[in-house]
Protein backbone atom coordinates (compact mmCIF):
# COMPACT_ATOMS: atom_id res chain seq x y z
CA UNK A 1 0.00 0.00 0.00
CA UNK A 2 1.50 3.22 -1.02
CA UNK A 3 0.28 6.05 1.53
CA UNK A 4 -1.14 9.27 0.45
CA UNK A 5 0.23 10.75 4.11
CA UNK A 6 2.96 10.01 5.77
CA UNK A 7 3.48 11.79 9.30
CA UNK A 8 7.14 11.83 10.61
CA UNK A 9 7.25 12.08 14.51
CA UNK A 10 10.52 12.62 15.85
CA UNK A 11 11.12 11.20 20.17
CA UNK A 12 12.86 11.62 22.84
CA UNK A 13 11.40 9.95 25.61
CA UNK A 14 8.10 10.22 24.86
CA UNK A 15 6.45 7.39 26.41
CA UNK A 16 3.34 9.16 28.13
CA UNK A 17 2.52 10.95 24.85
CA UNK A 18 2.55 7.80 22.61
CA UNK A 19 -0.74 6.35 23.26
CA UNK A 20 -2.55 9.90 23.39
CA UNK A 21 -0.90 10.97 20.16
CA UNK A 22 -2.00 7.99 18.14
CA UNK A 23 -5.49 8.17 19.51
CA UNK A 24 -5.83 11.91 18.82
CA UNK A 25 -4.09 11.19 14.80
CA UNK A 26 -6.89 8.07 14.73
CA UNK A 27 -9.68 10.52 15.46
CA UNK A 28 -8.56 13.15 12.94
CA UNK A 29 -7.67 11.01 9.87
CA UNK A 30 -10.21 9.92 7.74
CA UNK A 31 -10.66 6.11 8.27
CA UNK A 32 -10.34 5.61 4.06
CA UNK A 33 -6.96 7.96 4.05
CA UNK A 34 -4.03 5.79 3.28
CA UNK A 35 -1.50 6.95 5.92
CA UNK A 36 2.23 5.72 7.33
CA UNK A 37 3.09 7.25 10.47
CA UNK A 38 7.04 7.33 11.14
CA UNK A 39 8.34 7.54 14.50
CA UNK A 40 12.14 8.52 14.71
CA UNK A 41 13.60 7.80 18.47
CA UNK A 42 16.61 8.15 20.38
CA UNK A 43 15.29 7.90 23.62
CA UNK A 44 17.14 6.32 26.21
CA UNK A 45 13.76 5.66 28.15
CA UNK A 46 11.38 2.63 26.94
CA UNK A 47 9.43 4.64 24.54
CA UNK A 48 10.61 2.48 21.50
CA UNK A 49 8.89 -0.18 23.60
CA UNK A 50 5.78 1.64 24.14
CA UNK A 51 5.93 2.85 20.51
CA UNK A 52 5.49 -0.72 19.26
CA UNK A 53 3.27 -1.24 21.79
CA UNK A 54 0.71 1.26 20.91
CA UNK A 55 1.41 -0.01 16.95
CA UNK A 56 0.53 -3.60 17.29
CA UNK A 57 -2.86 -4.13 15.07
CA UNK A 58 -3.16 -0.54 14.17
CA UNK A 59 -4.66 0.37 10.64
CA UNK A 60 -2.18 1.66 8.82
CA UNK A 61 1.69 1.12 9.12
CA UNK A 62 3.31 2.18 11.76
CA UNK A 63 7.35 2.03 11.47
CA UNK A 64 10.00 2.68 14.21
CA UNK A 65 13.73 4.13 13.77
CA UNK A 66 14.98 3.98 16.84
CA UNK A 67 18.89 5.39 15.85
CA UNK A 68 21.92 3.97 17.34
CA UNK A 69 23.38 7.26 16.96
CA UNK A 70 21.24 10.52 17.34
CA UNK A 71 23.43 12.56 14.99
CA UNK A 72 21.84 15.82 13.91
CA UNK A 73 19.63 15.70 17.08
CA UNK A 74 15.80 16.45 16.64
CA UNK A 75 16.46 18.39 12.92
CA UNK A 76 18.84 15.20 11.92
CA UNK A 77 15.86 12.67 13.69
CA UNK A 78 13.16 14.48 10.99
CA UNK A 79 15.56 14.17 8.27
CA UNK A 80 16.22 10.63 8.17
CA UNK A 81 12.13 10.56 8.61
CA UNK A 82 11.74 12.21 5.52
CA UNK A 83 14.13 10.20 3.34
CA UNK A 84 12.07 7.55 3.48
CA UNK A 85 8.79 8.89 3.73
CA UNK A 86 6.52 7.39 0.96
CA UNK A 87 3.66 9.77 0.96
CA UNK A 88 2.43 12.49 -1.28
CA UNK A 89 2.24 15.04 1.18
CA UNK A 90 4.18 14.50 4.51
CA UNK A 91 3.63 15.86 7.61
CA UNK A 92 6.10 16.80 10.31
CA UNK A 93 4.81 17.06 14.43
CA UNK A 94 6.49 16.73 17.86
CA UNK A 95 5.74 13.72 19.81
CA UNK A 96 4.68 15.55 22.53
CA UNK A 97 1.22 16.53 21.81
CA UNK A 98 1.93 20.18 21.24
CA UNK A 99 1.35 20.59 17.72
CA UNK A 100 -2.10 19.54 17.90
CA UNK A 101 -2.90 16.43 14.75
CA UNK A 102 -6.14 17.87 14.71
CA UNK A 103 -4.43 20.69 12.32
CA UNK A 104 -3.22 17.71 9.93
CA UNK A 105 -5.94 17.82 7.84
CA UNK A 106 -6.17 21.76 7.43
CA UNK A 107 -2.23 21.65 6.47
CA UNK A 108 -2.98 19.26 3.28
CA UNK A 109 -6.43 21.30 2.51
CA UNK A 110 -4.42 24.47 2.18
CA UNK A 111 -1.60 22.95 0.04
CA UNK A 112 -4.06 21.21 -2.25
CA UNK A 113 -6.37 24.47 -2.43
CA UNK A 114 -3.25 27.07 -3.39
CA UNK A 115 -0.45 24.32 -4.48
CA UNK A 116 1.84 25.33 -2.22
CA UNK A 117 4.55 23.07 -2.33
CA UNK A 118 4.96 23.84 1.57
CA UNK A 119 2.63 24.41 4.47
CA UNK A 120 3.73 25.36 7.36
CA UNK A 121 1.61 25.38 10.86
CA UNK A 122 2.46 28.94 12.61
CA UNK A 123 1.76 30.07 15.89
CA UNK A 124 2.41 33.83 14.47
CA UNK A 125 -0.87 34.62 12.14
CA UNK A 126 -3.91 35.57 13.19
CA UNK A 127 -5.74 32.77 14.98
CA UNK A 128 -2.24 31.37 15.58
CA UNK A 129 -0.91 31.25 19.79
CA UNK A 130 2.33 30.35 20.96
CA UNK A 131 0.77 29.67 24.41
CA UNK A 132 2.94 26.19 24.80
CA UNK A 133 6.30 28.21 24.75
CA UNK A 134 6.53 27.77 28.55
CA UNK A 135 8.36 30.89 29.95
CA UNK A 136 8.42 34.05 28.57
CA UNK A 137 12.46 33.89 28.14
CA UNK A 138 11.32 31.37 25.76
CA UNK A 139 8.85 32.75 23.70
CA UNK A 140 12.06 35.62 23.49
CA UNK A 141 14.25 33.04 22.69
CA UNK A 142 11.76 31.81 20.34
CA UNK A 143 11.46 35.88 18.58
CA UNK A 144 14.94 36.48 18.41
CA UNK A 145 15.60 33.30 16.62
CA UNK A 146 12.44 34.14 14.27
CA UNK A 147 14.01 37.40 13.37
CA UNK A 148 17.81 36.10 13.10
CA UNK A 149 16.27 33.68 9.94
CA UNK A 150 14.79 36.66 8.30
CA UNK A 151 17.60 39.40 8.58
CA UNK A 152 19.92 36.75 6.89
CA UNK A 153 17.45 34.90 4.07
CA UNK A 154 16.01 37.39 2.49
CA UNK A 155 12.31 37.30 1.57
CA UNK A 156 11.63 34.36 4.29
CA UNK A 157 10.39 37.84 6.12
CA UNK A 158 6.87 36.87 4.29
CA UNK A 159 7.06 33.25 6.71
CA UNK A 160 5.84 34.07 10.20
CA UNK A 161 7.33 31.09 11.72
CA UNK A 162 10.47 29.74 9.96
CA UNK A 163 11.04 28.18 13.47
CA UNK A 164 7.91 26.04 13.34
CA UNK A 165 8.49 22.30 13.78
CA UNK A 166 4.87 21.44 12.81
CA UNK A 167 4.62 21.81 8.65
CA UNK A 168 2.97 19.55 5.44
CA UNK A 169 5.66 19.16 1.92
CA UNK A 170 5.08 17.91 -0.89
CA UNK A 171 7.35 14.56 -1.42
CA UNK A 172 8.02 15.84 -4.82
CA UNK A 173 9.39 19.32 -3.38
CA UNK A 174 11.93 17.49 -0.91
CA UNK A 175 15.67 17.31 -2.17
CA UNK A 176 16.63 14.75 1.29
CA UNK A 177 20.27 14.37 0.01
CA UNK A 178 20.59 17.97 0.37
CA UNK A 179 20.31 18.54 3.54
CA UNK A 180 22.58 19.01 6.67
CA UNK A 181 20.40 18.89 9.64
CA UNK A 182 22.01 20.12 13.03
CA UNK A 183 20.09 20.97 16.01
CA UNK A 184 16.23 21.97 16.69
CA UNK A 185 14.91 23.82 13.42
CA UNK A 186 14.64 21.44 10.69
CA UNK A 187 12.10 23.64 8.69
CA UNK A 188 14.40 26.18 7.39
CA UNK A 189 17.03 23.30 6.82
CA UNK A 190 14.41 22.01 4.47
CA UNK A 191 13.46 25.78 3.03
CA UNK A 192 16.74 26.83 2.04
CA UNK A 193 18.19 23.68 1.28
CA UNK A 194 15.01 22.32 -1.20
CA UNK A 195 15.17 25.73 -1.90
CA UNK A 196 10.81 25.72 -1.61
CA UNK A 197 9.39 28.56 -2.96
CA UNK A 198 5.31 27.91 -2.93
CA UNK A 199 5.03 28.38 0.82
CA UNK A 200 1.71 28.90 2.44
CA UNK A 201 0.56 28.98 6.20
CA UNK A 202 -2.32 28.38 8.83
CA UNK A 203 -2.58 29.58 12.14
CA UNK A 204 -2.30 26.78 14.98
CA UNK A 205 -2.13 26.86 19.03
CA UNK A 206 1.18 25.46 20.26
CA UNK A 207 -0.31 24.16 23.06
CA UNK A 208 1.20 22.95 26.87
CA UNK A 209 3.04 20.08 27.31
CA UNK A 210 1.18 17.01 28.33
CA UNK A 211 4.15 14.97 30.15
CA UNK A 212 7.77 15.07 29.57
CA UNK A 213 10.09 18.22 29.36
CA UNK A 214 11.58 20.02 26.60
CA UNK A 215 14.91 19.36 25.18
CA UNK A 216 15.37 22.83 24.29
CA UNK A 217 18.22 24.90 25.93
CA UNK A 218 20.31 27.88 25.57
CA UNK A 219 23.16 25.08 24.21
CA UNK A 220 20.52 24.17 21.41
CA UNK A 221 19.98 28.04 20.80
CA UNK A 222 23.55 28.53 20.39
CA UNK A 223 23.91 25.40 18.09
CA UNK A 224 21.06 26.96 15.90
CA UNK A 225 22.68 30.13 15.47
CA UNK A 226 26.28 28.62 14.28
CA UNK A 227 24.15 26.51 12.11
CA UNK A 228 22.11 29.16 10.88
CA UNK A 229 25.47 31.43 10.02
CA UNK A 230 26.93 27.60 8.08
CA UNK A 231 23.57 27.57 6.16
CA UNK A 232 23.93 31.31 4.93
CA UNK A 233 27.30 30.56 3.85
CA UNK A 234 27.10 27.30 2.03
CA UNK A 235 23.55 28.55 0.13
CA UNK A 236 23.64 32.22 0.06
CA UNK A 237 20.38 34.20 0.31
CA UNK A 238 18.00 32.13 -0.56
CA UNK A 239 15.57 34.36 -2.40
CA UNK A 240 12.21 32.65 -1.09
CA UNK A 241 8.75 33.09 -2.37
CA UNK A 242 6.41 34.61 -0.06
CA UNK A 243 3.49 32.89 1.49
CA UNK A 244 0.20 33.14 -0.70
CA UNK A 245 2.24 33.26 -4.24
CA UNK A 246 2.14 29.91 -3.99
N1 LIG B 1 14.57 11.68 17.79
C1 LIG B 1 14.76 12.79 18.50
N2 LIG B 1 13.67 13.52 18.91
C2 LIG B 1 13.89 14.64 19.64
C3 LIG B 1 15.18 15.09 20.01
N3 LIG B 1 15.04 16.24 20.75
C4 LIG B 1 13.71 16.47 20.84
N4 LIG B 1 13.03 15.51 20.17
C5 LIG B 1 11.59 15.40 20.00
O1 LIG B 1 11.17 16.52 19.23
C6 LIG B 1 9.92 17.01 19.68
C7 LIG B 1 10.08 18.45 20.16
O2 LIG B 1 11.04 18.44 21.21
P1 LIG B 1 10.91 19.52 22.42
O3 LIG B 1 12.18 19.44 23.18
O4 LIG B 1 9.62 19.30 23.13
O5 LIG B 1 10.86 20.86 21.56
P2 LIG B 1 10.07 22.23 21.95
O6 LIG B 1 10.93 22.99 22.87
O7 LIG B 1 8.67 21.92 22.35
O8 LIG B 1 10.03 22.95 20.51
C8 LIG B 1 9.33 22.30 19.48
O9 LIG B 1 8.29 23.13 18.95
C9 LIG B 1 8.75 24.38 18.40
C10 LIG B 1 7.55 25.09 17.78
O10 LIG B 1 6.99 24.25 16.78
C11 LIG B 1 9.83 24.18 17.35
O11 LIG B 1 10.36 25.45 17.00
C12 LIG B 1 10.94 23.27 17.84
O12 LIG B 1 11.78 22.96 16.73
C13 LIG B 1 10.34 21.98 18.39
O13 LIG B 1 9.67 21.32 17.31
C14 LIG B 1 9.47 16.06 20.80
O14 LIG B 1 8.67 15.05 20.22
C15 LIG B 1 10.79 15.47 21.29
O15 LIG B 1 10.61 14.16 21.83
C16 LIG B 1 16.31 14.30 19.57
O16 LIG B 1 17.47 14.62 19.83
N5 LIG B 1 16.04 13.17 18.83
Amino acid sequence: MTPSLSIVIPTFNESGNIAPLLAEIDDTIDARTAVEIIFVDDSTDDTPEVISRQSAGRRGSVSLIHRAAATGGLAGAVADGLRVARGSWVVVMDGDLQHPPSVIPTLIAEGERTGAHLVVASRYIPGGDHGGLAGRHRVLASRLSTLAAKVLFRRLYRVSDPMSGYFAVRRTALRTDRLRPVGYKVLLEVIVRCQIRRISEVPYGFRERATGDSKSSVREGVRFLRHLARLRISTGSATLARPGEA
